[in-house]
């Protein structure tokens, strides 16, 4: 009976096909989805579909369309085809590799009008160590300006990728190939239907309606209603509510076995209880072996956010809690500065998930705020040899104390038009860079590499990049280690009053010209005042540049002639409410909005 049971259990996952698809931003991987979807049957009805994802946004659902389950019939057999959704960005690359820890194939599409770009490259080395059978397509071959064969010529020259699949997502030319080829050349999830329960967390998300959903790969065993499980990473212990299927909606069932992909609803308060990587077990089985390589995910860049209106700090407070309850990688702490109030320091994956969360802000919340300019986690090696993390300049230790600095460092990705090439390795060479590759991906086309600091592409690195090639370039990055650099601590000042939103750690090389900037800034944003003031800027505690304001008096009544005191006296309690907002710096009201207008550009 066992051995009849098991036989059909592994004949049932011999039927079952865990992929995903990655690709180049924009190269159709959300098409192509919605063509695997229609094709499968999984989704009917476009319109359908379209609203009900236009009442999630609304109710602030994360819409999650990508992981889906899909039933296929080829050769007279059913399958059970899973795509799981990846995030495709190197800021979620520890996402990527968990997620992609759930698939045995990956689908490399690229667009047949614009070749192989940046992120083709890094999406493909993640999927190669992986492990990943990888399968090439060719998308748009539709579009008028498509040269499929030069993208074939690509694949074949820096994949070692030969026969490409040549699909139209839009059309939905080629689709039906594409995907018997994932039934033909993925191999079916590897695992032990009769053995204990282990299954692995890959995403996660809230829900408004439901709470944390889980999204769950079930490698060992099987996983049923009402179950008790426990998380190997923080030791809870959770009912199983729910289970089921992802298909566009969540489709419940009793139970889910070894090589099922779904989700399930446990008990969990917070987003942050579902760990993406963990493994789950039954309740009482205490020596499983978790899937390897659990570790929590790293901020790379840091924002101290401020609302412009002090007494709306409460109203952010809300709205950060909020955001945080969808996404748990953003860390949040409370934080206070003598120049913007009362606010919050804000960590970040990296730069996408910096704007992300800039757009959302405004876009679903409304309020307006102050985001000082992105930071970067340095290291300090102190004289006695420990080694301290430094996320804010303002607490770093006395320079006395420290031996040497640590720096963040990315290498970087970019592919550009041949033309370009003289003007980009200039513009690289001014960020501190040192280039590691230069690649022609065709005749027109060139790679290069570069290793820099991460703290020269966090501000406006790629808009620049952008428009030295006329929108032609396209960059991708990828963490590395830290590596030792000359730093020191840039700080302006009005009347040697320092301003704790503007200090910076910079690079000795760059404090000069930054040092400039600030002060010229700082000069033009600031109103004259009855008296002198001095601003300046000083660097490792010496003064580099400075400015002068001469004196001015702002006489608010002066357009009076005569006439009624009420009006007078109007005019007096509107400066007096105004001045309420002011922040006092080296004896300067000085307006929060000022460092604003200096912060943002
Ligand atoms: N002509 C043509 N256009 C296509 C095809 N596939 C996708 N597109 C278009 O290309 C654009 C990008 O497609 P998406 O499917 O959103 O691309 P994506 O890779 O999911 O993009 P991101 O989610 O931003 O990474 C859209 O305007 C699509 O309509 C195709 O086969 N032919």
């Amino acid at each position: 009976m066992i051995s009849y049971v098991k036989r059909c259990f592994t004949e049932a996952r011999s039927y079952i096909r865990n992929f995903c698809i990655v690709a180049h931003i924009d190269h159709g991987k959300s098409t192509l989805a919605d063509r695997f979807l229609e094709l499968t049957g999984t989704k009917v009805d476009k319109a359908q579909v379209l609203d009900k994802l236009a009442v999630e946004r609304e109710r602030g659902i994360t819409v999650r369309a990508q992981t889906a389950t899909m039933n296929y019939e080829y050769k007279g057999h059913q399958y059970l085809l899973n795509l799981i959704d990846t995030p495709g960005h190197v800021d979620f690359s520890y996402e990527v590799s968990r997620s992609l820890r759930a698939c045995q194939g990956a689908i490399l599409l690229v667009d047949a009008t614009a070749g192989i770009q940046a992120q083709t490259f890094s999406t493909f080395y993640q999927a190669f160590e992986a492990n990943l059978e990888i399968i090439p397509g060719v998308n748009k071959i539709d579009h008028p300006s498509a040269v499929p064969e030069l993208v074939v010529e690509q694949l074949k020259t820096h994949f070692d990728l030969h026969n490409p699949f040549m699909v139209s997502a839009k059309t939905g030319q080629g689709v039906k190939e594409l995907i018997e080829a994932v039934i033909e050349k993925v191999p079916p999830p590897p695992g032990n239907t009769d053995g204990r329960l282990r299954c692995f967390l890959f995403d996660s998300w809230y829900d408004w309606l439901n709470g944390v959903i889980c999204a769950i790969e079930i490698v060992d065993g099987r996983l049923q209603k009402g179950d008790r499980i426990r998380s190997i990473n923080n030791g809870k212990t959770y009912q199983v509510h729910e289970i089921g299927f992802m298909r566009l909606e969540l489709e419940p069932r009793n139970s889910l076995e070894s090589g099922q992909v779904g989700y399930v609803v446990l008990n969990m308060k917070e987003t942050s209880e579902a760990l993406i990587g963990d493994t789950f077990c039954m309740v009482d089985d205490k020596d499983i072996v978790p899937f390897e390589g659990f570790k929590k995910s790293k901020c790379m860049v840091f924002s101290g956010v401020f609302p412009i209106d002090q007494e709306e700090c409460e109203d952010l407070n809300k709205a950060l809690m909020k955001y945080n309850l969808e996404d748990r990688s953003l860390v949040i702490q409370k934080d206070q500065s003598a120049a913007l109030g009362n606010g919050f320091r804000c960590g970040f994956l990296g730069l996408l998930h910096m704007d992300i969360f800039k757009e959302r802000l405004d876009r679903e919340h409304k309020i307006s705020v102050i985001m000082t300019p992105p930071s970067v986690p340095y290291k300090a090696i102190l004289k006695d040899g420990t080694e301290i993390l430094i996320e804010k300049c303002n607490e770093m230790p006395d320079k006395f104390k420290i031996k040497t600095f640590l720096e963040p460092m990315v290498s970087i990705t970019i592919v550009i038009p041949n033309e370009y090439l003289g003007d980009v390795m200039s513009f690289c060479l001014q960020h501190r860079s040192k280039q590691d590759e230069i690649v022609n991906i065709d005749t027109k086309h060139v790679l290069l590499r570069y290793s820099l600091p991460l703290s020269e592409i966090i501000v406006d690195f790629y808009d620049c990049l952008k428009s030295i090639t006329k929108g032609m370039a396209t960059m991708d990055y990828e963490h590395k280690d830290y590596r030792e650099a000359d730093l020191g601590k840039l700080v302006a000042m009005i009347n040697s009053d320092p301003i704790d939103a503007l200090t910076f750690l910079v690079h000795r090389s760059q404090a000069y010209d930054k040092a400039k900037i600030l002060v010229e800034k700082l000069k033009e944003n600031i109103p004259g005042q009855q008296f002198d003031i001095s601003i300046q800027a000083s660097f490792d505690g010496k003064v580099i540049a400075s400015q002068k304001i001469r004196p001015f008096r702002k006489d608010v009544l002066a357009k009076l002639y005569g006439g009624d005191q009420t009006r007078k006296n109007k005019l007096l309690d509107k400066q007096k409410r105004g001045k309420k907002k002011m922040k006092m710096i080296g004896n300067v009201e000085v307006d929060p909005a000022t460092f604003q207008n200096i912060l943002r550009n």
